[in-house]
This record gives C-alpha cells, structure tokens and sequence, in this order.
C-alpha cells in the first residue's frame, strides 16, 4: 500500500497530478518553491498562476521543503520541467526511500548530455533500481485534467508490477491510464510533440490552413517515429497516446503552450520575448535544439526540426523554411522501409 505520496513540484502539470491523486482519495503533499505559493495552496486552496480559477481538494497539502516532501514518501511524482530535473533528482537522493515508486511526467531531454529524464534519474538516484522508474504521458493539458474532463495517458516502466502500481495510483472515472513497457518510445514520443506543437503554432500564425497542418502532424509523426526507433523504440508506440494522441492534443489546442509560442512568433515576437511573456515552460524551444542534436547523433533525417531549429536559432524566416520543407528532394512516404517493402505493389 502506498502511504505517502509526494509530487514535485506545484506547476500546472505537477497540481492537476495531484488533484487526480486527491479525487483518489489519496492525501497528497506538493513540493512548491516559495513559501507564498505554500501559503496560498495551504491556506486558500488555490495555486492562481498555475490552474487558474480551480479550487483544490484539502487533501493536497504544500510543503517548501524538499526533505519533508520526500522523507517516507511511498510513491514520488517528479513533474519538474526538464531543465530542473537533475538538480532536484540529486537533492532528493539523501531523503528518498530506494523502494519508493518513482514516476516522473516531464516531456523533454536534458540540454547538452541529450539524455532522457528516467537517464538523468538514473545517473543521480543509483540506489534505486531502474527497471521501475515510471514515465506518464500522453495528451493531457492541465487545464482540462483539474476540471475533471475525460482523459487517457499512459505509463511506461520496464517493469509490469511498477507500471500496474503508477496505473492504480492514477486511475479513475475521468482519467484513464493505459500501461506500456517501452519507456524509450514513450519519453521520446512526449518530448518530440512538443516541437511540433511549435510548429502547429507557427502554421496556423501563417494562416497555411487545415492541409498544412494535417501534412506537420502526419509528417512530424514520421520522424518522430524515425528519430524513436533508432533510439531503441518500439514503433508502435507512436501510433498510441504518447505518439499521434499527444501530437492531436498539443496541435490542436490554444490550451498548448507550445502552440502558443509558435502563433507568436509567427507574428514576428523575438523568441526571447514569447519565452518571457508566457510564464510557463515551453519545453519544445529547448527540445526542438536537442533533437536537432540527436538527429546529427543518430543520422536520421528530420527535416522539420532542422527548419524549426533554423527558424528558433538561426534568425530564419518562417515563410521559408516552409518552402524549403515543401522543395525537398521528392521521396516515398514511407522511405524508411525496406527498398523491396517500398516497390512491393509496383511489380
Ligand atoms: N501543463 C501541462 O498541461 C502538461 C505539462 N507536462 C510537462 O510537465 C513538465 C512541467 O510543466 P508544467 O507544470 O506545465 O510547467 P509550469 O511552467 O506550469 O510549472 C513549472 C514549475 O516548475 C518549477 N520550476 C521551474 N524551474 C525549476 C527547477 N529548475 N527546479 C525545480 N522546479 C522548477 C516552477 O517553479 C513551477 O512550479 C514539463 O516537462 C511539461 O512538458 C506534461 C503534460 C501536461
Ligand atoms: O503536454 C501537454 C499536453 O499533453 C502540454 O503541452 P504544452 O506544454 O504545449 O502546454
């Protein structure tokens, strides 16, 4: 049974995660980094900057301190941005329990070392055993989630039994969670729709309409999937919740700030200015240079990212990167197949 559970830390994602837990009757106790937003979580049962208008369930109860947080927790849910989550993963290690179930719910890779959140995890909590970190994914805004609308995500662990205890943690009515064993596909499928959300964002600013965004979701799929696979992914995955569900969800939605951020820029608003005005991560930014980085690793073809990148970093304008994606080299649409499954039909 699984006592005590923690979430760190209280964002958008991390307090709408916990307001799942506390419908589940669970007591919740939600690691924030200013005693104002403690105070104001504790004492009026509201967290405004993040879930806007939402009153939270008494049983979430916030705490300042990392060490409470932590200490005897059963089951800790890590919901840091992805720029963060080394340094909190290594200040936790003293107090964290090495039985404790440990999910985290972060969508992006660790700048420079290109590694995925359950990596950095590992690398800073090697007393715990890694075959039960657990990855929640899927397409889930937050903003729906603490207003109790239907929900699917799913949660990878390599291990069943861990990926079964992060399923009945969650579970409930009106957030249903599915499980999967390939934690590599389901981390990379979260971090890469973010980069594409980015680009939904920039589409529909350029007002390219409906066909060009289902040709970047489509598209953006593939080398999504491309990118996952040499990565060690099981393909599949990309066809779930974690893959083309949350590339619907982040594509579609004006809740996405991914999206957002591409709308803006589309205006011509400095990158700089968006990131600031926004107030909230906006992971693809970062993600869209780590996979640009990992696609050059890997020698995988991904050239939607490399425009968004030219786009984001390099000063490039969004009208042409688009008709550079739309002048390239004609090619099968399922050039990464077997030459003889390519032709097969042609014969
Ligand atoms: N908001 C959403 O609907 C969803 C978000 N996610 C993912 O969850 C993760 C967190 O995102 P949100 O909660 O939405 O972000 P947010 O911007 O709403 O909140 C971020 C929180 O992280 C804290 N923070 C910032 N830097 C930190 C650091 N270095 N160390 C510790 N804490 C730090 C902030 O104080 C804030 O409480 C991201 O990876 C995001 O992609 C995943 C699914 C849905
Ligand atoms: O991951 C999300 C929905 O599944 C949230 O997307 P944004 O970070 O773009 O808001």
């Amino acid at each position: 049974m699984l006592k005590k559970v923690s979430v760190l830390v209280a964002g958008s994602w991390g307090t709408a995660l916990a307001s799942v837990l506390a419908e589940n009757g669970r007591h919740v106790l939600l690691w924030a980094r200013s005693e104002e937003q403690v105070q104001e979580i504790n004492d009026k049962h509201t967290n405004h900057r993040y879930v806007k208008d939402v009153v939270l369930s008494p049983l979430i109860k916030a705490t300042s301190s990392l060490q409470e947080a932590v200490e005897d927790a059963d089951a800790v849910i890590m919901v840091v941005p992805s720029s963060g989550m080394r340094d909190v993963a290594s200040q936790i290690r003293p107090f964290l329990k090495a039985d404790a179930l440990l999910i985290h719910a972060t969508k992006g890779f660790e700048a420079g070392s290109l590694k995925r959140m359950s990596e950095v995890m590992a690398e800073e909590l090697p007393e715990c055993d890694p075959t039960r970190f657990v990855v929640l994914s899927g397409p889930s805004h937050a903003e729906e989630v603490v207003l109790k609308r239907p929900t699917t995500v799913v949660v990878a662990a390599q291990d069943l039994q861990a990926a079964e205890a992060a399923q009945d943690l969650f579970i409930n009515g009106y957030f249903r969670v599915y499980t999967n064993a390939d934690v590599t596909g389901v981390e990379v499928a979260g971090a890469l729709k973010n980069i594409i959300g980015l680009g939904a964002g920039l589409t529909d600013g350029l007002n390219f309409g409906d066909n060009a965004k289902a040709a970047l979701v489509t598209r953006g799929l593939a080398e999504i999937a491309r990118l996952g696979t040499a990565m060690g992914a099981n393909p599949l995955t990309f066809a779930g919740l974690a893959g083309i569900g949350d590339l619907i969800a982040t594509c579609t939605s004006k809740h996405s700030r991914n999206w957002r951020a591409g709308n803006q820029i589309a205006q011509g608003i400095p990158l700089s200015q968006v990131l600031n005005d926004m107030g909230m991560v906006v992971e693809g930014v970062k993600t869209t240079k780590a996979a640009y980085e990992l696609a050059n690793r890997f020698e995988v073809e991904m050239p939607i990212t490399r425009e968004l990148h030219n786009v984001l970093f390099e000063d490039k304008s969004p009208r042409l990167a688009a008709m550079d994606l739309m002048g390239r080299v004609r090619t099968h649409e399922m050039e990464e197949l077997p030459s003889d499954t390519l032709t097969n039909g042609w014969k």
